[in-house]
């Protein structure tokens, strides 16, 4: 009996595109399964105006493939220089749905991000007045803290007392590797956080067991087995505040394939497949919908999609191990087991 499985289109509440022949090339890997997804700004220089926002949004509406349905919901860099009023008027004239905010330094493109604290205070409470969500890469850069605990010592040393200094504003902890980080998350009200779907797959036992695999990079890199069990718990709880952010974040197999190769996973195009196969491994497959497709627009007070996506199980199904991008690759997240959904409609 072939098994289907018909959800409610889904969104990607984190993503990056990038720009010029890689946006082209990577954006119907998305546009494909996914109604609309949170853009990231972390763009070489990044996107911090309404302005750059604006002119950002329309090459990616020039880059959709034909008959396309796709929203890009954009956001702005949050700097130290950001002007509050120009993220306000971006945010009344429905231009952008969120801020986002990398510590300088944390992750790809960051150099621009944030230092000072107390510099983005008057953004914020902009923010939190108008009910602008802040989206937030969770890592402290300092060089003393160990690269597999900066997360939780971001939630004590700056989420926490974010919130504290300024309650009412809404934020996404975005792709949370830790059982700190879902411990907090469910601690707290007006606050959702995303998972991606690498992080429910791996652990850093993929990375750096029999070779270092560079592919299994990316930043906040993969933690502990426990923490991985952790994320899978929240993601299939049907807890409304953990929705899908994929991170899908494409670098060139020349730069990921390198003796400084770059962080992140590329999963846009077997993200829908893989999950399928995890939430039916735990047991969770009817939680699924609500992961992929309900917890994040309710976040972010919009419509749920009003068209489907249908999942057939079959004989296990295979995906393009690459994708081009003019004479270069983009390698696809290899999940390392066999998956048997595949979107049939
Ligand atoms: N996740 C990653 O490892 N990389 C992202 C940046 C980010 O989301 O931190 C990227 O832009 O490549
Ligand atoms: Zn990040
Ligand atoms: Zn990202």
């Amino acid at each position: 009996m072939t098994q289907k499985l018909t959800l409610k289109r889904p969104d990607d509440w984190h993503l990056h595109l990038r720009d010029g022949a890689m946006l082209k090339a990577v954006l119907p890997e998305t546009t494909r399964h996914f109604g609309r997804a949170i853009i990231m700004p972390n763009l070489v220089p990044p996107v911090v105006t309404s302005a750059q926002a604006l002119a950002y949004r329309d090459r990616i509406l020039a880059a959709l493939p034909e008959g396309s349905e796709f929203t890009p919901l954009m956001t702005l860099y949050l700097t130290e220089q950001s002007d509050p009023d120009d993220i306000a008027a971006a945010y009344a004239s429905g231009l952008i749905s969120a801020v986002k905010l990398y510590p300088a330094g944390a992750t790809t493109n960051s150099a621009s991000g944030v230092s000072d604290f107390d510099k983005v205070r008057p953004a914020l409470e902009k923010m939190a007045e108008i009910g602008l969500p802040l989206c937030l890469h969770g890592e402290v850069t300092d060089a003393e803290v160990d690269i597999f605990d900066r997360e939780a010592v971001f939630i004590d040393r700056v989420l926490d007392p974010i919130r504290r200094a300024t309650p009412g504003l809404k934020t996404v902890m975005e792709h949370i590797t830790t059982k700190d980080g879902v411990d907090y998350a469910k601690s707290q009200d007006n606050l959702g956080a995303t998972i991606t779907t690498h992080h429910l797959v791996i652990n850093r036992n993929h990375i750096l067991v029999g070779g270092i695999k560079p592919h299994y990079y990316c930043l906040p890199v993969a933690k502990r087995e426990t923490h991985r069990v952790a994320l899978l718990e929240a993601a299939t709880s049907g807890d409304t505040r953990f929705f899908l952010g994929t991170d899908s974040a494409p670098h060139t197999d020349l730069l990921k394939e390198n003796a400084c190769g770059c962080a992140g996973c590329f999963t846009a195009t077997n993200t829908m497949s893989i999950l399928a196969e995890v939430f039916e491994k735990a047991g969770a497959l009817d939680r699924l919908e609500g992961f992929t497709s309900l917890h994040g627009p309710a976040f972010y007070g919009l419509p749920v999609n009003d068209t489907t996506l249908t999942l057939t199980k079959g004989a296990p199904v295979t995906y393009p191990s690459k994708i081009e991008v003019g004479a270069e690759t983009v390698t696809v997240f290899d999940p390392g087991f066999p998956l048997h959904w595949t979107v049939t409609a």
